[in-house]
């Protein structure tokens, strides 16, 4: 689905990301891994391109999609979620999502104001693909509910659902079990499972060690913007430079 091939990004002398080629291969959950700074995040901003590699190249279902911006790559499937994710907390969780996907829409200003037809069939299509996502991420109980006044597992599920609104076919998100409760983790992981089942793609980075370890059908290993690892999950925890650079061996039972 989506092929990495030497892709570098440097920021100033530092090389966040260095060489790196891999794939995220369709159907499956892939995640990335690595202590802090290790450039997880900065590979996720190129993949969904937020920044421009400094080399190397990144196709998507066959395209070279290296030098696209956002939403042309989120035109061609990619979505992607953030560690916080921003809401209008003084809107209802339902009007958030009717925001966000009408952000990623087509009608232009003029068709805003003459009150066209076309946007009014866009404004029926937008209200229907948020209920349809709420639904899908568990939330329609909350759709009224103002999103100032929601829990961080909500928050979540919110933040997926802002995603799936756009149809996407690969989906990254980061860290999307960052400050949930374990049990609630565990509810998110089902979720992504869901998702997969359903024919999405997704790649993910994740701290939670249990939850990859049990979610993840391949991994990819950074440590300091290089891949220093990748395979099943089994392959990763018994890699002993993982060990050494990011589990520890505290961790190698996991
Ligand atoms: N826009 C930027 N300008 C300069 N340096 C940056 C920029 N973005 C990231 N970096 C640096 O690149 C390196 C990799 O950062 P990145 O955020 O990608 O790591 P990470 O693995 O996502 O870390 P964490 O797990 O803490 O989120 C870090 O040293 C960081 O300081």
């Amino acid at each position: 689905m989506l092929k990495i091939d030497h892709l570098t990004k440097r920021f100033g002398g530092l090389a966040a990301v260095n060489d790196v080629s891999t794939t995220i291969e369709t159907g499956k959950i892939n995640a990335i891994i690595g202590p802090n700074g290790a450039g997880k995040t900065t590979f996720f901003n190129l993949i969904s391109c937020v920044h421009r590699p400094t080399s190397g190249t990144i196709t998507f279902e066959g395209r070279d999609v290296t030098s696209l911006r956002t939403d042309e790559v989120a035109r061609l499937g990619v979505a992607r979620t953030f560690q916080t994710t921003a809401l209008f907390d003084g809107a209802t969780v339902l009007d958030n999502l009717i925001v966000g996907h009408r952000l990623r829409t087509h009608s232009g200003l003029f068709d805003v104001l003459r009150g066209s037809s076309r946007l009014r069939e866009e404004e029926r299509i937008c209200r229907e693909k948020a209920r349809a996502a709420l639904d899908f991420v568990g939330l329609s109980h909350i759709a009224q509910r103002l999103a100032g006044d929601i829990t961080q597992e909500e928050r979540k599920r919110v933040a997926f659902a802002l995603a799936l609104a756009t149809d996407p076919k690969l989906l990254l998100l980061d860290e999307p079990a960052g400050g949930v409760n374990p049990e609630e983790t565990l509810g998110l992981a089902e979720l992504i499972r869901k998702m997969v089942r359903h024919g999405l793609t997704v790649c993910l980075i994740e701290h939670k060690m249990n939850m990859i370890m049990s979610l993840a059908d391949k991994i990819l290993v950074l440590s300091y913007g290089e891949k220093i690892a990748e395979g099943t999950p089994a392959e990763i925890r018994a890699n002993p430079a993982v060990i050494d650079a990011y589990l520890g061996s505290d961790h190698a039972g996991v």
